[in-house]
């Protein structure tokens, strides 16, 4: 038996996963964040993170991006253990795209420019053939006229969806959401989502954290209740947000009780 069978994380295909977390342990001194995660991300596959504020849903993230060394567990990149301490954390992140929650775009490069810059540094790409692929892929957002902008001049959802073309443009095994609209003024966040959504649609492979259940449960393969650093419950949207008033109250929590 190969160890991606022999863990009940539910995934939905036999295929080798992209992601695999096993056992994953981490403490901030006495605090234990995250008390034995395993999760599957299959190719292709969108996993929501969805859980009260403070259950270690961003440490997650985090330590997937190798930005929080586990303390126990391993984490494997399609056949890779990237937890060994050897492991070379900028070429697992040149594999990962990441987005925060704040679009952290350079503020002195063009929107081209940032959607750029790691495509030329770490793949060495021509800068012909990387302005051209970040053309095409502004143009797939509408935002093509924005290429010599400087970030300022966006709104907070244009940012953050070039933020996320950034994300994309070197192609990554994984895309790695971290509440992605949460800074956003709600008449921003549907154009973001919209992205995300067209994402999934282009087979994107995607580890999320949500606030936003409806999304989670429109865009989502599977979503993981995380509860005090444990995924309590995983499955199919409709299993695992079933119950409207369990939704809601999920909502409440993870909106407006502070970090445990
Ligand atoms: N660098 C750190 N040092 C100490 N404690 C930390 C650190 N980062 C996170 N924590 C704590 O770990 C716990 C989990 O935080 P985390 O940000 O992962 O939760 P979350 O589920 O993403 O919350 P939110 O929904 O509010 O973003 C919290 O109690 C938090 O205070």
């Amino acid at each position: 038996m190969t160890e991606s069978t022999t863990v009940p994380t539910g995934a939905s295909t036999t295929a080798s996963p992209v992601l695999r977390l096993r056992d994953i342990h981490l403490s901030f001194g006495d605090h234990e964040v995250l008390r034995g995660i395993d999760l599957d991300v299959s190719a292709h596959e969108v996993v929501a993170l969805i859980g009260a504020s403070g259950s270690g849903k961003s440490t997650l993230l985090r330590t997937v991006n190798l930005l929080e060394r586990i303390d126990d567990g391993q984490i494997f990149l399609q056949a890779d253990d990237i937890s060994d301490p050897r492991t070379n954390a900028d070429a697992v992140r040149a594999r990962i795209g990441v987005v925060f929650q704040s679009y952290n775009l350079f503020p002195h490069l063009s929107v081209l420019d940032n959607i750029t810059l790691a495509d030329r540094l770490v793949h060495r790409t021509p800068k012909a053939a990387s302005e051209k692929r970040a053309l095409e892929l502004l143009d797939s957002v509408g935002l093509a006229d924005k290429a010599r902008a400087f970030p300022d001049r966006l709104s907070g959802g244009q940012q953050q969806r070039v933020a996320i073309v950034r994300s994309i443009a070197t192609e990554p095994e994984l895309l790695l959401l971290d509440e992605v609209t949460s800074a956003l003024d709600p008449e921003l966040v549907g154009e973001v989502l919209e992205l995300v959504r067209a994402l999934k649609s282009r087979g994107t492979t995607i580890l999320m954290a949500t606030h936003e259940m409806a999304f989670a449960r429109e865009v989502a393969d599977r979503v993981a209740f995380l509860h005090e650093g444990r995924i309590e419950e995983i499955g199919p949207p409709s299993r695992v947000l079933r119950a409207p008033e369990r939704e809601r109250t999920r909502e409440f929590l993870a909106r407006f009780l502070p970090p445990s």
